[in-house]
């Protein structure tokens, strides 16, 4: 984001400053700055592969870049909420532990149950961690993530697996509990409708900044339509790819084997549209196919 901070009262926690990474020749990101202040939600949108947990790996110091700068308030405290966890299935582990477990206090676990209450989900405290639906389980990552404090809360596609009335009361309850504890919130969303509606701004990404703003602003962008406009918004469903299938390019599903060896991405690699309308028929095939 290349506009300077408007207003000099609030906090900056962290940047990036002109980022620029490649893996195996490939460019991931390309001249990629943003800030993060306190109390302000960024939104960062954009299709598979785009670069946007590459860019949050960045800034959680995980992945290095091969230029540019990146700025972390010091002593900064982050709470992070990852797009995916392995749990081995057969470890006997509650809510409540498991929450506990992943604090400096780890025996505090008062104070678990405090941050599960905070994000709806108290009443799964004795449950198996393992035995929860896709929304319970985000939610538990949340007050795992509220145990550290946190100055900057990361969330990298909190609302996968969570229907759309679930997606629209997490954000809520993500941006109440930002206006309670102040925190800065960065977050990576493909629910571009009802992301809009919660966020200060929003940074479309495609490995370079298309375009940034405010939501209104942003999703009026040349830029922006480009990507995710032109689709109406009923009928419209943006989901992640947790692929046991290949697309062609247009986006029709391929019979047979995939002919590439990492069929996760490779269909991503072009620049267009990466979201797919998808019809109730269709999703029949993403569930059967
Ligand atoms: N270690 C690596 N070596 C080579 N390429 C990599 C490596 N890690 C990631 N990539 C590639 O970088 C690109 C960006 O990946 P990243 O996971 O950041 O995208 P994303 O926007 O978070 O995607 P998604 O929405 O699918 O989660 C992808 O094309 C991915 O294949």
């Amino acid at each position: 984001m290349s506009d300077p901070i408007q207003n000099k009262n609030v906090e900056l926690l962290a940047s990036l400053d002109h980022i620029n990474l490649s893996l195996q020749g490939k460019t991931i990101l390309h001249d990629v700055s943003l800030q993060l202040q306190a109390g302000k939600i960024l939104t960062v949108i954009g299709p598979n592969g785009a670069g946007k947990s590459t860019l949050i790996r960045i800034l959680l110091g995980l992945e290095t870049a091969q230029s540019g700068g990146v700025y972390r308030k010091p002593k900064l405290r982050i709470g992070y909420v990852p797009q995916k966890m392995a749990i081995d299935s057969l470890l006997p582990l509650t809510v409540e532990r498991f929450v506990s477990l992943s604090s400096r206090s780890f025996s505090n676990t008062a104070k678990a149950k405090d941050a599960l209450e905070e994000t709806g989900v108290k009443h799964l405290a004795k449950q198996a961690i393992q035995q929860l639906s896709g929304g319970e389980f985000q939610r538990v990552l949340l007050a795992r993530a509220l145990l550290r404090k946190p100055e900057l809360l990361i969330l990298d596609e909190p609302a996968q697996g969570v229907d759309v009335t679930g997606q629209a009361e997490l954000y809520e309850q993500i941006a109440a509990l930002k206006n309670t504890y102040g925190f800065g919130v960065l977050m990576v969303s493909h629910d571009l409708h009802l992301v809009m509606q919660k966020t200060d701004q929003v940074l479309c990404l495609n490995q370079h900044i298309c375009c940034s703003g405010q939501p209104d602003d942003v999703s009026k962008h040349p830029e922006y339509q480009r990507l995710f406009g032109n689709l109406p918004a009923e009928g419209l469903a943006v989901y992640t790819h947790h692929h046991n299938h290949c697309h062609e390019l247009n986006g029709d599903v391929v019979v047979g084997e995939c002919k590439h060896a990492d069929h996760n991405h490779s269909h991503h690699e072009h620049t267009d549209i990466a979201i797919e309308k998808v019809t109730t028929k269709e999703q029949e095939k993403h569930t059967h196919g």
